[in-house]
C-alpha cells in the first residue's frame, strides 16, 4: 500500500525549481499525483501531492532528505502526511449553523479531522455537541475576565494539541497576543463579502446599503479584524424585498458552505500564504 503524503514549497523563483524537486521525488521513488505551481513577483508556490513506493518511508525523514535541497533554494517546504487527521478546536457563540455543517460533514467522513473539542462563551451548543459525543467547553467571557479566558483557549488548543482554531460564528475579538499564538491556523467566517462591512453586524449593515448581494468571507484571523488573508468568499442575489432577518437567513447557507470549503482546502495544505494574501492550490 502506498504511503500518500503532501509537499509544499515556497521560494524565491528562480530556474530550476521544480526540476530538481521531481528529482528528488524520483530518486526516493515518489511518483507525484497532483501538481500545481504559482508565480508571483519573485516569488514561486508549489503544492505536490504525491505516493512513495516505501510503505515505511515518514513525512518527517522525507522532509529531512529534502532539507538539501530546500537550503540551497532558500526553499520554505513542508512535507505531509495525507493519512494523518489535522486536530481542530471549534469556537462558537450563539449562532450555530456554521457548527452544525462542519460536524455534519465530520460524521459523515467529507472532513477527514479529528475534532477535539468545541469551545464557546456561552451555552447554547453545549447539548448539540455533547449529543455528538465531543467535549463542550463554556467559557463566559466579559472585557474584565477576557485576557483569563483567552488563556483558558490556549490551553485548550495546547491540551488538544490542535493544528487548526476554526472561528465558526464566534463573537469576540481576539487579543494580538492570542492571534499571534494561532498566527496561520485559525480561520474565520465572516458575514459578509468583505472588504464590505466589517465588524459584528454585517447584515444590518448591508441592508441599510441596500445591496442586492451578500456574501460570507473566510480568513486567517490576525489582529486587525476582518483584515486577515482571505481563502474563499461566495455571493448570493438578494432584492428590495427582503428584510434584515432575511438576510441573516439566506447568508446563513453562503457562510457554510464558504467556510466548509475553507476548512478542507486548509487540511489538504492547499492553501499557501503570500504576505496578506494567499494561494489556494484547489
Ligand atoms: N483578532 C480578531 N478576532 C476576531 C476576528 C478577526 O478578524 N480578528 N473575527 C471575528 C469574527 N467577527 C467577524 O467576522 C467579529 C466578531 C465580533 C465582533 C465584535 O465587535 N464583537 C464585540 C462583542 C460582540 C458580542 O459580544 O456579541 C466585541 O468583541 O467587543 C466583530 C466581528 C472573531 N474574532
Amino acid at each position: 500500500m502506498h504511503r500518500r503524503f503532501v509537499l509544499t514549497v515556497t521560494c524565491p523563483d528562480r530556474i530550476g525549481i521544480v526540476a530538481v524537486t521531481a528529482g528528488f521525488l524520483a530518486t526516493h521513488r515518489c511518483s507525484i499525483t497532483e501538481a500545481h505551481q504559482h508565480h508571483e513577483g519573485d516569488g514561486f508556490f508549489m503544492r505536490l501531492a504525491f505516493r512513495a513506493e516505501d510503505a515505511a518511508i515518514t513525512a518527517a525523514a522525507l522532509e529531512a532528505a529534502f532539507a538539501p535541497v530546500a537550503r540551497e533554494f532558500a526553499m520554505t517546504a513542508r512535507v505531509h502526511d495525507a493519512a494523518r487527521r489535522p486536530r481542530v478546536l471549534i469556537l462558537v457563540s450563539r449562532f450555530g449553523h456554521c457548527l452544525f455543517d462542519l460536524l455534519h460533514r465530520w460524521r459523515n467522513g467529507q472532513l477527514a479531522v479529528d475534532v477535539v473539542g468545541v469551545l464557546s462563551n456561552h451555552d447554547d451548543m453545549r447539548s448539540f455537541v455533547e449529543w455528538n459525543g465531543l467535549p463542550f467547553h463554556h467559557l463566559p467571557v466579559t472585557a474584565e475576565t477576557k485576557a483569563t479566558q483567552e488563556a483558558a483557549i490556549l490551553r485548550l488548543v495546547e491540551d488538544g494539541q490542535a493544528d487548526l482554531v476554526v472561528l465558526a460564528r464566534y463573537m469576540q475579538i481576539l487579543s494580538p497576543a492570542l492571534c499571534a499564538a494561532l498566527a496561520g491556523r485559525c480561520i474565520n467566517i465572516h458575514h459578509s463579502f468583505l472588504p464590505s462591512f466589517k465588524g459584528a453586524k454585517p447584515y444590518h449593515q448591508a441592508h441599510r446599503r441596500g445591496v442586492k448581494i451578500i456574501g460570507a468571507t473566510a480568513h486567517y484571523v490576525t489582529t486587525d479584524l476582518d483584515e486577515g488573508p482571505i481563502i474563499e468568499q461566495d455571493v448570493r442575489r438578494v432584492n428590495h424585498a427582503r428584510s434584515a432577518d432575511d438576510l441573516v437567513t439566506l447568508g446563513q447557507e453562503v457562510e457554510c458552505a464558504v467556510l466548509a470549503r475553507a476548512v478542507q482546502w486548509h487540511v489538504d495544505h492547499r492553501v499557501l500564504l503570500n504576505g496578506q494574501q494567499t494561494i489556494v492550490f484547489d
